[in-house]
């Protein structure tokens, strides 16, 4: 799969990777090399102008064929995907849930389960402009992982964590990984914590 920008720069060429169910990979490399381009392209905000992308055996990329962004079963973390700034911590997270069409004591319930799971019960009703940058960014993960994707896109999504908190939430993120076959895709410019997972080695020709 390659990407080339309509500027005319090739940001990715002849990508050929393969990522298993339930594989919690990390992707590292120099700054400009390409890996946020793979992750929009396999979210689908960008095409490839070559090659194909498979999700689950279902091809959601093709020359002429694109499968939108919210009918490829993902969750994501991207640090331009902000937070609705109208909406509660708790609207923003149970969102996904409301268009799945889940009934309301469920949406609660679940909301409520993963606010505990990254430690933000108590801060339901507050609005984003009144969150930290952490705090921001494990509201975006909850959201991500609310509807229990299959697969999960982190650009830089614990970078403003601090180190006990972004250690716990990667153990959980891996534990969800191991128990749901939860798929993880994880870019990160942080080599302690590409080690601590599992770091994959994707050649980029360009
Ligand atoms: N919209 C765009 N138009 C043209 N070129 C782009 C565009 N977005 C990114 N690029 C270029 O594509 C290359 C890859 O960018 P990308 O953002 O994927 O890198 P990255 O590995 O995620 O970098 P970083 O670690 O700095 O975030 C870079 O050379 C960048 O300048």
């Amino acid at each position: 799969m390659s990407v080339t920008y309509p500027d005319g720069h090739r940001a990715l060429s002849h990508i050929d990777l393969e990522i298993g169910d339930g594989e919690f990979i990390a992707l590292v490399g120099p700054s400009g090399s390409g890996k946020t381009t793979l992750l929009r392209a396999l979210a689908g905000f960008l095409d490839p102008t070559e090659g194909s992308i498979h999700i689950q055996g279902q091809p959601v990329a093709a020359p002429g064929r694109s499968t939108p962004v919210e009918h490829r079963g993902l969750g994501m973390v991207f640090q331009q995907h902000a937070l609705w700034p109208h909406m509660s911590v708790a609207e923003n997270v149970a969102y996904p849930l409301k268009l799945a069409g889940v009934p309301r004591q469920q949406r609660t319930d679940r909301v409520a389960e993963v606010l505990r799971l990254v430690e933000l019960d108590g801060m339901e009703r507050r609005r984003p402009d009144q969150l930290s940058g952490g705090q921001r960014q494990r509201v975006a993960l909850a959201r991500a992982i609310v509807h229990e994707p299959r697969v999960l896109l982190l650009d830089e999504a614990l970078s403003a964590l601090d180190e006990p908190l972004r250690a716990w939430l990667r153990s959980q993120l891996q534990a969800m990984s191991k128990k749901l076959g939860l798929t993880v895709v994880h870019v990160t410019h942080d080599r302690s914590e590409a080690l601590a997972v599992l770091p994959r080695e994707v050649v980029n020709t360009v």
